[in-house]
């Protein structure tokens, strides 16, 4: 019997040079052909985070996938963070870097009450500045990060440095 991560490691596929030169992109797609699988991921993540968090937060777009998922398991609120320029206002944004590029996020800070427990979810962990991002967001609102969810960590880009100062809880299912 495979593991989950095994199964994981089965199924992502590397993509060489995309989105730019020299990046080998995590393809996570695949993921969401196994029914069965992907089942299995959103429990683990549930399992992970049940009765620690108020609010599941997912990042555009792929953190929306298993997110809301993970959301209607735990009962609770699902918020989306978006890219700039798609969530109508009210919103705050926090602008960052990441492995290939540069971006803002926003989010509605009107869904997130003063002391929320927040897990902040998305599908890869690279540099951290995406996530690290977010967490900014949802500290200005006035909640707290109590766990970080990836599907991937790859940990030589040391994304998780970023995060630690929100919190030690910072689960990946898989690394590279
Ligand atoms: O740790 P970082 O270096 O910040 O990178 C991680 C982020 O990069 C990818 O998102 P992308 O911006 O490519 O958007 P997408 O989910 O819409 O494809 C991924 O889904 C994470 O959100
Ligand atoms: N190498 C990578 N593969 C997939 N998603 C990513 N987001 C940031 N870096 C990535």
């Amino acid at each position: 019997m495979s593991t989950l991560q095994e199964k994981i490691n089965d199924t992502i596929v590397d993509v060489i040079d995309f989105p730019k030169e020299g990046i080998v992109y995590k393809d996570i797609t695949p993921l969401f052909l196994d029914a069965t699988l992907s089942g299995e991921i959103v429990d683990e993540f549930v399992k992970q985070a049940k009765g620690k968090v108020d609010v599941v937060c997912g990042i555009e777009s792929r953190g929306f996938l298993y997110g809301i998922q993970i959301a209607q398991k735990l009962n609770v609120p699902f918020v989306l963070i978006r890219k700039a320029g798609k969530l109508p206002p009210p919103t705050i944004n926090e602008s960052y870097d990441l492995e290939y590029g540069q971006a803002t996020i926003e989010i509605n800070p009107n869904y997130i009450k003063e002391g929320d427990r927040v897990l902040i979810h998305d599908d890869v962990l690279a540099t951290g500045g995406t996530a690290e991002a977010c967490a900014k967001l949802i500290n200005k609102c006035g909640g707290k990060i109590s766990q970080f969810s990836f599907i991937v960590d790859l940990t030589f880009l040391n994304g998780k440095d970023k995060l630690t100062p929100f919190t030690e809880e910072i689960i990946s299912l898989t690394e590279y």
